[in-house]
């Protein structure tokens, strides 16, 4: 059984494949937060901008079967011509849902597969791009990938501690906050002073899509 916040087509936002067109699938919850406000403070992830809890977004709901929702994911993929399908596994933390089964049915389907995680957990083989994001406070256990997309400033992890670890891509991302404007010009000074380091700016909020 999978359980799915929301599920659209929209354009990635972030990252090195930032402006590719992708279905989004969010599935519900998290390892390193409720969803619940009240217990943002005291969570060890706390600067989260997304709603994971429950079924209830678009596109949202409980698959029984690998089938139904990679079915679900490839409907709402375009008729039109050219270009590789391409789907994004996020959340929430998805690498608590996603698996093996999944991915086999998606690749069945014709997609790669993308997932965004917070590194606490190991991925199953077979992924055709990873974007490991490390919070602070948690223990990163994948510490390869393709993208390691780092929340930018957080004090308990600065960018140095992770710009040894194997991947082939790295981005801050300004923490997106009141204080949104002070993190982005902190970023991109550490990204002029650090080249190895690229700006991902949250491209979706700009333009004003999903
Ligand atoms: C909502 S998370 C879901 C995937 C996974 N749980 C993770 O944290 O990578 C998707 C991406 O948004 C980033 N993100 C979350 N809150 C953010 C914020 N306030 N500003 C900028 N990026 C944020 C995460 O670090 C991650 O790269
Ligand atoms: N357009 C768009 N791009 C994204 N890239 C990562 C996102 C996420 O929430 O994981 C995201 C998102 O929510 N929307
Ligand atoms: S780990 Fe990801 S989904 Fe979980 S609270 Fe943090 S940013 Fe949000
Ligand atoms: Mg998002």
């Amino acid at each position: 059984m999978y359980s799915v916040k929301e599920l659209f087509y929209t354009l990635q936002g972030e990252g090195a494949q930032a402006g590719r067109a992708a279905v989004f699938c969010r599935f519900t919850g998290c390892n390193l937060w409720s969803g619940r406000e009240q217990d943002r403070a005291t969570a060890v992830c706390t600067f989260c901008d997304t709603d994971f809890v429950g079924t209830d977004g678009e596109g949202g709901g409980k698959f029984a079967t690998a089938e139904a929702l990679a079915d679900t994911i490839a409907k709402a993929w375009p008729d039109s011509q050219g270009g590789k399908r391409y789907v994004v596994c996020t959340g929430g933390e998805p690498l608590l849902q996603l698996d093996t089964p999944l991915i086999d049915a998606l690749h069945a389907r014709g997609f790669e597969v993308a997932v965004e995680t917070n590194g606490t957990q190991p991925a199953p083989p077979g992924l055709d791009w990873i974007c490991v994001s490390p919070k602070a406070d948690a223990e990163l256990v994948l510490t390869s990938g393709h993208e390691l997309k780092l929340v930018y400033p957080q004090p308990l992890a600065q960018p140095e501690r992770f710009a040894g670890l194997d991947f082939q891509h790295f981005f801050l991302q300004p923490m997106d906050s009141v204080l949104q404007r002070d993190h982005t010009k902190a970023a991109v000074a550490y990204c002029m002073a650090h080249p190895q380091w690229r700006l991902s700016v949250q491209m979706h909020k700009v333009v004003g899509i999903a």
